[in-house]
């Protein structure tokens, strides 16, 4: 499923009606129709039904859910928020089908008491505004959008909840919150930013006919990474396999004070499929969490106040991929550690405290020829970039893609959801996980399944999107079966991914 910006939505609507010739009222029809379905599936013929329509396309597609949900028997009427002028093109084609079915409309401007009107209804049908929104909300919808917000009716969205934008980057904004929204052909960026996400309600994306070469020619794909394309590209075992096929991963982190985070890191990679496992750390972490993690062997790294001294003598040869960082600490000492790995000619994932010291060293990436990943969260994201939090917050997917095409990394900044990105920008978002995962260790949990499935057959990016799916799944399926998200614990993740293989 694609997710797009209001552009690329523009350009996918142009090229079905230029190159393909698809008509602009068949699509709106189509769109209509579909909404309508899935809304009678939500109600019953008892219920009656107010359809808000706005002056564009969006308003078009009110109309169209309007006649269908009429002819099937509701109890419908549309309340017109513009005035009739507004109302053109396809738009107003659908309106006059929708009145020669004898359809009840209504002028909002001809109402004397809104909030009583719409306390009548039961189901509001949010069709005012689409990703055609520009700018904050002007008078009269700015007032009913908040009266709106007020009801306790069931309010459904089409398309987008009205006067929400479409595109990341906006701090401020006043739109509908709907319960439910019934998106159109694409999904938008919005639906995966924290502090827009939640106007969508649920929401639910319906195709509408167009066809697969209006997304192609997008100049960058941006998908949501779906249980299907999870399954289409997890890597099948064999019976004849063994422990070499699936890769012999190098772990390399700790100190005196975060001994766990290594543990968690090697189990998670351990447990999600990697053959073979080393932890290279200072001899008293070893001494911690060996017993935590059995399977694995161990090399130790000298310290210095219980952190990493240089690494320079760490042995790569062998391994086919290293993860380093994890609970590493910020100790100038262990700075030198980084940046001998990045001359390790295998793919590396660095986490942590090496995204901080990495900062201090970020050309050691512009000299390396094999896969880096990233895994920040939206604080190191910002730490890397110069940038305060709430700037990534609001931008993930732009600051994601400029930090993993300026240097040629694949990034994946974590977070409710989490984007992966590789070198050339292409990106996907993983919607698995919940609140529960929102505590310490979760992130070194996933390293080490990132880690396991990098050296699995499946491409790179496929692989960090795999990571993050299972990851996610983990503690969803933990939480349906024996945890909530107060208890959740990273190790507990680990402990679950078994119930996602066995599930999927
Ligand atoms: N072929 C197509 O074009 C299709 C379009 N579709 C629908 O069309 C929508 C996009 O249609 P449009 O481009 O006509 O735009 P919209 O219908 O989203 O909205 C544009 C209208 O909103 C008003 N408006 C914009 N900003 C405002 C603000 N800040 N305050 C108050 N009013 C404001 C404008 O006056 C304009 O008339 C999509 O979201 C989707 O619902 C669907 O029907 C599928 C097919
Ligand atoms: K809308």
């Amino acid at each position: 499923m694609y997710i797009v910006t209001a552009k690329e939505m523009y350009d996918i609507d142009q090229f079905s009606m230029d190159r393909v010739e698809m008509d602009g009222s068949m699509l709106m029809e189509n769109a209509g129709r579909e909404i309508a379905q899935r809304v009678s599936s939500m109600i019953n013929f008892e219920q009656a039904l107010c359809i808000l329509v706005g002056s564009g396309n969006n308003g078009g597609d009110g109309f169209v859910i309007a006649r269908t949900l009429l002819n099937m028997g509701y109890k419908v009427t549309v309340l017109q928020v513009v005035e009739d002028k507004k109302i053109v093109g396809h738009a107003a084609y659908h309106k006059r089908l929708y009145l020669k079915c004898d359809g009840i409309l209504k002028q909002l401007n001809e109402i004397n008491d809104v909030q009583e009107e719409l306390n009548k209804e039961d189901v509001i049908v949010d069709a005012m505004i689409g990703i055609g929104v520009k700018g904050d909300l002007r008078e009269p919808l700015y007032s009913l959008v908040n009266q709106i917000n007020r009801l306790d009716n069931l309010v459904l969205s089409v398309d987008i909840p009205s006067g929400l934008p479409t595109d990341e980057g906006v701090a401020d904004f006043t739109a509908v919150q709907a319960d439910h929204t019934f998106v159109i052909g694409a999904i938008k960026q919005t639906a995966f930013i924290q502090h827009t996400a939640p106007s969508y309600g649920k929401w639910e994306c319906s195709s509408i006919g167009f066809p697969q070469a209006a997304f192609k020619q997008l100049e960058m794909e941006r998908k949501v990474w779906t249980k299907a394309a999870f399954q289409r590209t997890f890597p099948e075992r064999s019976e004849y396999d063994h422990k070499g096929d699936h890769g012999k991963g190098l772990v390399i982190g700790g100190s005196s004070n975060m001994p766990g985070a290594l543990g968690l890191t090697t189990r998670a990679a351990l447990r999600s499929g990697a053959g073979l496992v080393t932890a290279a750390t200072t001899d008293s972490v070893i001494k911690r969490i060996a017993s935590f993690c059995p399977e694995a062997t161990f090399v130790t790294v000298p310290e210095i106040n219980g952190h990493l001294k240089y690494g320079n003598d760490i042995d790569y040869k062998g391994f086919d991929a290293v993860a380093i960082g994890i609970g590493l600490g910020r100790e100038a000492a262990s700075r030198p550690v980084i940046r001998h790995a990045a001359a390790a000619k295998i793919p590396l994932i660095i986490d942590g405290d090496g995204l901080t010291h990495l900062k201090a060293d970020l050309e050691v990436l512009d000299e390396r020829e094999e896969p880096v990943i990233l895994t920040p969260h939206p604080g190191e994201m910002a730490m890397l970039l110069d940038l305060s939090v709430k700037d990534v917050l609001m931008r993930p997917f732009h600051y994601a893609k400029k930090f993993a095409t300026d240097h040629g990394v694949y990034v994946v900044l974590k977070g409710a959801f989490t984007v992966i990105t590789d070198p050339n920008g292409k990106q996907a978002v993983n919607t698995t996980g919940n609140a529960g995962l929102a505590k310490g260790g979760s992130g070194d949990v996933l390293t080490g399944i990132i880690l396991a499935m990098i050296m699995q057959k499946q491409s790179i990016f496929e692989g960090l999107c795999n990571a993050c799916f299972v990851h996610g799944k983990s503690a969803d399926l933990l939480i349906q079966e024996s945890h909530s998200q107060h208890d959740l614990l990273a190790s507990d993740v680990i402990e679950g991914l078994s119930l996602v293989y066995r599930t999927f």
